[in-house]
């Protein structure tokens, strides 16, 4: 017998061999209408010994990444991806410059999707991309409620080579949405819809190193274009899109290191994960003793430093007059296997088994900042997102009578 999966938007059209009660749950909901789904295939008239419901149980959850461009989000997007386990690519046969990636789990959406005006148009009328006037954000607004709510939508692209919006492309509710870009947390309405919400905060000294690399190095722009480029942007940086991290749930805030004097170069940094108190299915992580403040060197005879060393920081504070508790690394790690040290002493990770973040890390040991802060609070904060929706999921499943879960083919808005 196959999985039955109710569509609540369709024409009545199955005969799937229900129980007498969730008939009844399904008139009480006056939900006229069910498919079959065996491996994935819809099929009519098929004979089911489970049922499960597409939209009305289900949520989505949804998770909001703000930072300004190049600080981070994609390398952030595919730690927090590999969590869930799978890769995540851009929609099959579409639109090769989407900007979607999707996974088993995880669907991510960059907010630049919603630019109401383009290159030409931002030109013409002298605003940055930053500027909300160039924005869309009841689109946006509508789009987040409606997957949120179980509901695809064909949502607009920014295509970033030609500079034009292109044609749409379907976003189909997944388990977890990912909003990310400039502006996910700018509007209060979309802010609304958020459970759980994250600001990379990176310091103006790093910003620049990290566009050197990237821009100058493998891009080929000038030094001085990098210059004009940021502090183009700079203005509406501070007016639209610095503001956001008083909303985010954690932020990771990037500064240069403050165990060599002077250095500004972005090798080595110092990394504070700030983390709210308060917010439901979120606690956050810990050095040694809850509340406390204190102040680690790990360089011992267990994990191997070298010149400037490791410095851990933990401790409560307020941020944006909310109480947060700040966890802080300056330094970077010598061999990443021994993080399994570092890992030994925090506590409240979220991992689902001893030496995860040490597991995780190693795995990408390749992408930008895997040997110091950066990488580590990005992995942290993926395996507590794990475990936000884990709770939600739980939750969600107690509230309903039948079991939940999400499938494809609801209403397109
Ligand atoms: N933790 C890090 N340590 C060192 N360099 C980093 C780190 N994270 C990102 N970078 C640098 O910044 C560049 C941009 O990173 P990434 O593509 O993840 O940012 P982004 O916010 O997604 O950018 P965009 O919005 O422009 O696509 C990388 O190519 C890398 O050079
Ligand atoms: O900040 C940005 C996105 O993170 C971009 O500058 C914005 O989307 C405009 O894109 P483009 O430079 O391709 O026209």
């Amino acid at each position: 017998m196959a999985l039955c999966t109710v569509y609540t938007t369709h024409a009545l059209h199955s005969t799937c061999s229900v129980s007498t009660q969730t008939k009844k749950h399904l008139a009480f909901h006056q939900w006229q209408v069910f498919f079959c789904t065996h491996n994935n295939k819809i099929t009519r008239n098929s004979r089911c010994s489970e049922i499960s419901f597409a939209t009305g149980d289900a949520k989505t959850v949804v998770i909001g990444l703000a930072a300004d461009s190049g600080c981070g989000k994609s390398t952030f997007m595919k730690r927090l991806t590999s969590v869930f386990g799978g890769a995540a690519e851009p929609p099959k046969g579409g639109n090769p410059y989407s900007n979607t990636l999707i996974s088993d789990t995880t669907t991510v959406i960059c907010m630049d999707d919603y630019h109401s005006l383009d290159r030409t148009g931002r030109k013409e009328k002298g605003v940055t991309a930053l500027d909300p006037r160039a924005n869309n954000f009841d689109l946006m607004y509508e789009h987040v409620k409606a997957i949120k709510d179980g509901v695809a939508v064909e949502k607009p692209i920014y295509n970033h080579v030609t500079g034009l919006l292109d044609p749409p492309e379907l976003i189909q509710p997944p388990h977890i949405l990912v909003i990310e870009g400039l502006h996910p947390m700018f509007d209060p309405r979309v802010r609304e819809l958020l459970d759980f919400s994250i600001y990379l905060d990176i310091s103006n000294e790093v910003k620049f190193a990290w566009k050197i690399q990237r821009d100058m190095a493998e891009r080929g722009h000038s030094l001085e274009s990098i210059k004009a480029s940021i502090e183009a942007r700079k203005p509406d940086f501070d007016a639209y899109i610095d503001p956001q991290k008083q909303y985010a749930d954690a932020v990771i805030e990037v500064l240069p290191t403050q165990l060599i004097p002077d250095e500004d170069e972005g090798k080595v940094l110092r990394v504070r994960l700030v983390m709210k108190e308060g917010v439901k299915y979120f606690s956050p992580v810990y050095l040694f003793d809850e509340g406390s403040t204190l102040t680690w060197i790990p360089c011992g005879r267990k994990l191997t430093c070298s010149y400037p060393g490791i410095k851990f920081s933990y401790g409560p504070d307020t941020y944006f007059s909310h109480e947060v508790s700040v966890l802080e690394m300056d330094g970077k790690f010598e061999r990443l296997d021994e993080l399994i040290y570092v890992e030994n002493h925090l506590s409240n990770l979220s991992t689902k088994f001893y030496g995860e973040v040490t597991q995780q890390m190693l795995k990408h040991s390749d992408f930008p900042g895997s040997n110091n802060g950066t990488g580590l609070f990005q992995t942290i904060v993926g395996l507590k997102i794990r475990d936000l929706y884990e709770q939600i999921l739980a939750d969600s499943k107690v509230e309903s009578p039948l079991q939940a879960s999400k499938a494809q083919g609801s209403t397109v808005l």
